[in-house]
């Protein structure tokens, strides 16, 4: 059930992204109150959503600066240890003073730290170096070690995959965690001889042959280098309730839905893959409630098996809580672009078109549109959302709707008892 709260507001408070709407006339609401019995004040005019989209400047993909990133592969490597020094007391009248070279500071290692407050992947640079270890000194002077370097990651450690063989991963835990992704590794020191032969009370001293200058600790750290993939994807990791993601053949007005509902602004236009990055766009609504809705490239026939942008992107699907079906109405037959959807869904992952849905026709405000309507009515048990990114026209229906699915998956994500996190 929808809150009674929702539509009490004024309708500029509603959804903060949306404060440009303006009240409809009442005829406008006349369908939706009667689906739905609490009084509501907030409605799309259609003469002035008309105008919205010249206002938010429509930009090719390529140069738009701000995405979201999900996955990033790195490079990591940790710092060098120091030096060790080779050396020998030196001091008057000691004959046999005995080695007194130091080891070698520890490498620096690289730490992956979650934070509240990053909720994209798009700070985090294509490779790390650790800071390297100090020398060791005579007079029996350790090196420094090489200082820690953090690497921001978001609210959880993103899980990471494809690590290298020296890297070691401590198991993500809590809600703000970190992984070591590698070690600094000390590269020599300056003992001739592994600690355990090290000077003791029947060794008090060491002959000069028998030392080596430096003792490699590399075969303790076998690599500190490893190509991590950090991979947020999940909008479930990274915005905790999962968001509403929308998934549609290219062209069918995904950017365009979101542009409209959220203050995200991907790029617009009528070819096919305009979309080539995700983009994630927050609906607030009045009880304080936010719901990310994502944009993804458009999906074609043939996806699961890698054709158009491919599995890259059936991978947000994957972890996802629930789905937006955008269909182009004014196609013909638009009702087979459902069916193919769900079937490449399917052949992704088994189950994945029985996720939690709602299916929205687009471009209602199209004469053809209008036309194929009730056959898709028909296809679906009218369970299809008409509207109009465009014109604004029923954008209502689709937020009550979103909502609702939110409600529904945030109790379900409760009752099972995940921890659930606020953009
Ligand atoms: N008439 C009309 N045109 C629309 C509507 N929604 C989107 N369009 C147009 O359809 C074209 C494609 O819109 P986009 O929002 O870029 O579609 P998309 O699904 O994001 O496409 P990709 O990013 O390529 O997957 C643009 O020319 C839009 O202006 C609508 O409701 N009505
Ligand atoms: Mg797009």
């Amino acid at each position: 059930m929808m809150s009674g709260r929702l539509f009490s507001a004024g309708p500029r408070s509603v959804l903060e992204g949306l404060g440009r709407w303006t009240l409809a006339p009442q005829a406008a609401l006349g369908r939706l109150l009667l689906q739905h019995t609490a009084p509501r004040l907030l409605s799309l005019s259609s003469a002035d959503c008309a105008k919205e989209p010249s206002r938010k400047k429509l930009l090719s993909e390529k140069k738009l600066k701000r995405h979201f990133v999900d996955h990033r592969r790195v490079l990591v490597r940790g710092g060098h240890g120091g030096d060790g020094v080779s050396c020998f007391h030196s001091e008057p009248r000691k004959e046999f003073g005995g080695p007194d070279g130091g080891d070698g500071g520890n490498g620096g290692h690289i730490i992956l730290k979650g934070s509240q407050r990053v909720n994209s992947l798009s700070s985090v640079l294509s490779q790390y170096q650790g800071f390297n270890g100090e020398d060791g000194g005579s007079k029996n002077c350790f090196g420094r070690n090489g200082a820690l370097l953090y690497v921001r990651g978001t609210h959880r450690v993103p899980c990471l995959s494809h690590l290298g063989p020296g890297a070691t991963l401590s198991p993500p835990s809590g809600p703000l965690n970190t992984a070591v992704l590698t070690c600094g590794k000390a590269v020599s020191s300056g003992w001739g001889m592994p600690p355990a032969c090290r000077r003791g009370a029947t060794h008090p001293t060491w002959h000069p042959v028998t030392l080596n200058r430096g003792w490699a600790l590399t075969c303790v750290v076998p690599s500190s280098e490893t190509h991590p993939d950090l991979c947020l994807s999940q909008m479930e990791e990274m915005v905790a309730h999962p968001p509403v993601l929308q998934v549609g053949f290219p062209n069918a007005g995904k950017s365009s839905l979101l542009r409209a509902i959220s203050n995200a602004k991907p790029a617009v236009a009528a070819y096919p893959f305009t979309t080539l990055n995700p983009h994630v766009g927050i609906v607030h609504y009045e009880d304080h409630q936010q719901v990310a809705v994502a944009d993804v490239p458009g999906i074609i026939r043939g996806a699961h098996q890698n054709r158009g942008l491919g599995l890259a992107f059936l991978r947000h699907i994957e972890r996802c809580g629930f789905l937006l079906f955008v269909v182009d109405l004014a196609v013909p037959e638009p009702w087979t672009q459902v069916e193919d959807l769900k079937y490449e869904l399917e052949k992704y992952e088994q189950g994945l078109s029985e996720r939690p849905h709602a299916v929205v026709a687009n471009k209602i405000d199209l004469p053809q549109a209008r036309a194929n309507l009730p056959t898709l009515q028909a296809h679906l048990g009218g369970k299809a959302i008409a509207l109009s990114a465009v014109t604004g026209e029923n954008l209502e229906e689709l937020l009550l709707r979103i909502k609702e699915l939110h409600d529904e998956h945030m109790a379900a994500s409760l009752a099972q008892g995940h921890q659930l996190f606020r953009w």
